[in-house]
């Protein structure tokens, strides 16, 4: 497992004061190498849900976490990971990961299980927040540039963009890398948008940060998930839920082809939720704007933000991200600051932060004002685009070292995915 605390952290990284919330996501959609019969496939496909447990397993140790529970439809597999989440799609991957885990290093081994799947990368996302404790991050996870460097090099057949969304004079911004070829999107206007939302907040309040205490919650999960209203967030689905011990909670939720997970810090000082959905929008009975508000509700953070990603027809995908300005405010919370961004492969996103309308929340302590992101000196922020810096270079002995301990003939792997040799 990664870090937990100020003594336990991963390989390569500091003790911090505690526990780092912020996850890292990654996400990969994959594509058959015979397009021809793709649309069949697609129909009736195990793709990457028939990736061997000891492959996954592999895979998550080399980020260093572990799974500790499962559920799934007949759509769908989803874990719950020592440190956040996973999610196998037939033609997706998601995988979540907090603390000190080093997220990246999964690459090689999911990118091999795909190859023998006959599956190879056609987009790869990657997004985070700032980080509470950024000098507590291993290698390559302690700069946006050094994480870009890496992805470029696994994802070199797709054009990989970066950034950094959210004024960079302030401590909280976006982090977001794409990559994906233009021409394997072709959308039709009949294609529903896919939306991906994910809030990120910080500063819960106490009482609610009680609850996921496992003397507070009789240890059981079950009781964490009804006592503080998780179960009626979205009331369909199907919940698998685990508590950390002392504290800690963690959950997935399945509905058909849509997936949720909420990750909860409660200690105070770094206390930190998490909520995403994939797969909920206007198709569904789930209006988003007002799942934003039971959230808010849920866990009344003092600062929070929103990241609304779509996927689709590009013009539609703009305007859908267009109508979520920054007047859509979770009631009892003013926003502070809004970018949007449209991306390769027919893709935008808005990103959003928001703060307790309260007066008295400026007193809030929280890491943002004792920690700054290491940062600046990697990245360079023009508008929204990061511009990817020459000073990481190539020869840096962590990025060999980065490669070599991945056990994998990394530049054969690369050749392949790249020119669908299989
Ligand atoms: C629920 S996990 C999920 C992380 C999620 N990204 C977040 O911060 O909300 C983090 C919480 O579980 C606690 N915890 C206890 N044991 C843990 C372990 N072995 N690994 C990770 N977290 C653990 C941490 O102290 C923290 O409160």
């Amino acid at each position: 497992m990664g870090a937990i605390s100020a003594s336990v952290v991963g390989e390569g990284s500091i003790p911090t004061p505690g526990f780092e919330g912020f996850e890292k996501r990654l996400e990969v959609e994959f594509s058959t190498f015979n397009a021809s019969n793709e649309h069949e496939l697609r129909q009736d496909y195990g793709g990457l849900r028939a990736i061997s447990r000891a492959e996954i397993d592999t895979m998550l140790s080399a980020a260093e976490c572990t799974i500790v529970s499962q559920l799934s439809n007949n759509k769908f597999d989803s874990y719950v990971l020592s440190e956040s989440s996973l999610f196998l799609y037939p033609f997706k991957i998601v995988i979540k990961t907090c603390g000190t885990t080093q997220i990246l290093k999964t690459i090689p081994q999911l990118l091999a299980s795909a190859s023998r799947l006959s599956l190879r990368a056609r987009r790869c996302k990657y997004s985070r927040g700032s980080f509470l404790f950024p000098h507590a991050q291993p290698f390559p996870h302690g700069s946006f540039a050094q994480e870009v460097k890496i992805l470029d090099k696994f994802f070199t057949h797709l054009c990989g963009k970066a950034f950094t969304m959210g004024d960079p004079s302030k401590y909280h911004n976006w982090h977001i890398y794409i990559a994906a070829n233009e021409s394997d999107y072709r959308f039709l206007p009949s294609d529903d948008p896919a939306y991906t939302l994910e809030m990120c907040m910080t500063g819960l309040d106490k009482q609610i940060a009680a609850k996921f205490y496992k003397a507070v919650a009789a240890g059981s999960a079950k009781e964490m998930t009804t006592a503080s209203g998780i179960n009626e967030l979205l009331p369909n689905s199907h919940i698998c839920d685990f508590a950390f011990d002392p504290c800690g909670y963690s959950m997935n939720g399945i509905e058909d082809n849509a997936h949720s997970t909420i990750h909860i810090t409660p200690e105070e000082g770094f206390s930190y939720a998490s909520f995403e959905t994939m797969g909920y929008g206007p198709g569904s009975r789930i209006e988003l704007r007002k799942l934003v508000d039971r959230v808010a509700a849920c866990f009344k953070p003092a600062f929070l933000s929103i990241s609304l990603y779509v996927c689709g027809d590009l013009s539609r995908a703009a305007e859908n991200v267009g109508s979520w300005d920054g007047s859509v405010s979770p009631s009892g919370y003013v926003c502070d600051g809004s970018s949007r961004q449209v991306l390769p492969g027919g893709s935008a996103v808005i990103y959003h932060t928001y703060r307790e309308s309260a007066e008295d929340c400026c007193n809030i302590i929280t890491p943002f004002s004792l920690f700054t992101e290491a940062d600046p000196c990697q990245v360079q922020s023009f508008g929204c685009e990061t511009k990817k810096v020459s000073n990481v270079a190539d020869e840096d002995p962590c990025f060999e070292r980065f490669f070599a301990d991945q056990h994998t003939d990394l530049c054969q792997l690369m050749k392949r995915c790249q020119f669908g040799l299989f």
